[in-house]
């Protein structure tokens, strides 16, 4: 019997650290959360910048209702195995691992525990996460609400079936990865030019905030504002026609791609 209302996250790498953040920024109190990280360093730096208790995995798994796992697709096996003699049908298990199906966690915990998958992204450390969650076997009702209550903490969260994560995955999980790399591009481009590096900097980081801004307030299609920035004869029309010679749109579609089958393949690990 899970002994406290307490939430354990199971690896503290960069998402583990990022849900631990949102959620003591969303009033959750450092008792009522647990971490476990296997490098001993980064558990200390935790501990001592957050307050909570680090434990060892099989204490988590036996104190906590709430077991969030969030290490390496490659590292679940063997998370698994160590928290199954433990862990009872009244936990809830939440797993962020890109790839991993519920299915395949359920078949290697005791029978009938409930497992929510969910598929987030890095925004959420500054509260504008999106996350995707699916149910698993033995999922209810309350379990999709205790995992979108963790999940609200850092942004928006939407319910989708679990087939479509691997396409979730390659778009909002690693999504964050490609407009950086936008980022990246745009400001070399700058200082190609001769602008001093933080001029481009600010110049495309406050674009790409604006430019999202403007697609979340106006609700309009991407094509309609791209044409109100695009003057007939223009610099945008001639640099638009230079991102389709060089098939940058083609580009993004296989690539998108690759990560839905990299994320397949992951399970198939
Ligand atoms: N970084 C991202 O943007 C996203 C990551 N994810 C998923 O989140 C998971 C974690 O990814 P990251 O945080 O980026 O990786 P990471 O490598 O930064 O963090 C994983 C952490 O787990 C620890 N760990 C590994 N095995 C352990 C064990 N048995 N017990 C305790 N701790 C253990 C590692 O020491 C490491 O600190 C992955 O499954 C990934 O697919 C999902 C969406 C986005
Ligand atoms: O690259 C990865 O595998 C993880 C999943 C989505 C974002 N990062």
């Amino acid at each position: 019997m899970a002994m406290t209302s307490q939430v354990a996250i199971l690896g503290a790498g960069v998402m583990g650290e990022t849900l631990l953040s949102g959620l003591l920024r969303a009033g959750r109190r450092p008792e009522e959360l647990l971490i476990t990280e296997r490098r001993a360093e980064r558990a200390t730096e935790l501990r001592e910048r957050y307050g909570v208790d680090v434990v060892t995995n099989v204490d988590a798994a036996a104190k906590a209702d709430t077991l969030v796992l969030v290490v390496k697709p490659q590292d679940m096996p063997d998370l698994l195995a160590e928290i199954a003699p433990v862990i009872q049908p009244s936990q809830t298990v939440v797993s962020l691992a890109a790839g991993i199906t519920t299915g395949f966690i359920e078949s290697r915990l005791p029978e009938g525990v409930a497992v929510v998958r969910v598929m987030p992204n890095t925004p959420a450390l500054v509260d504008e996460g999106m996350a995707a969650i699916s149910r698993g076997a033995h999922c209810d009702e309350s379990h999709l609400v205790l995992a979108e209550g963790l999940l609200a903490a850092t942004g928006r969260v939407i319910r989708v079936p679990e087939k479509q994560q691997d396409a979730v995955t390659a778009i909002s999980g690693s999504g964050p990865a490609y407009i950086f790399f936008v980022v990246e591009a745009m400001i070399e481009a700058g200082v190609h030019m001769g602008l001093p590096r933080s001029t481009a900097s600010e110049l495309v980081v406050q674009t790409v905030v604006g430019s999202a801004k403007l697609l979340r307030e106006t609700g309009e299609h991407p094509t309609v504002l791209r044409e109100r920035v695009t003057s007939p004869g223009g610099t945008t029309a001639a640099a638009v026609r230079e991102l389709e010679d060089h098939k940058v749109r083609a580009a993004f579609l296989s690539a998108i791609e690759a990560a839905r089958n990299r994320s397949r393949a992951l399970a198939a690990e």
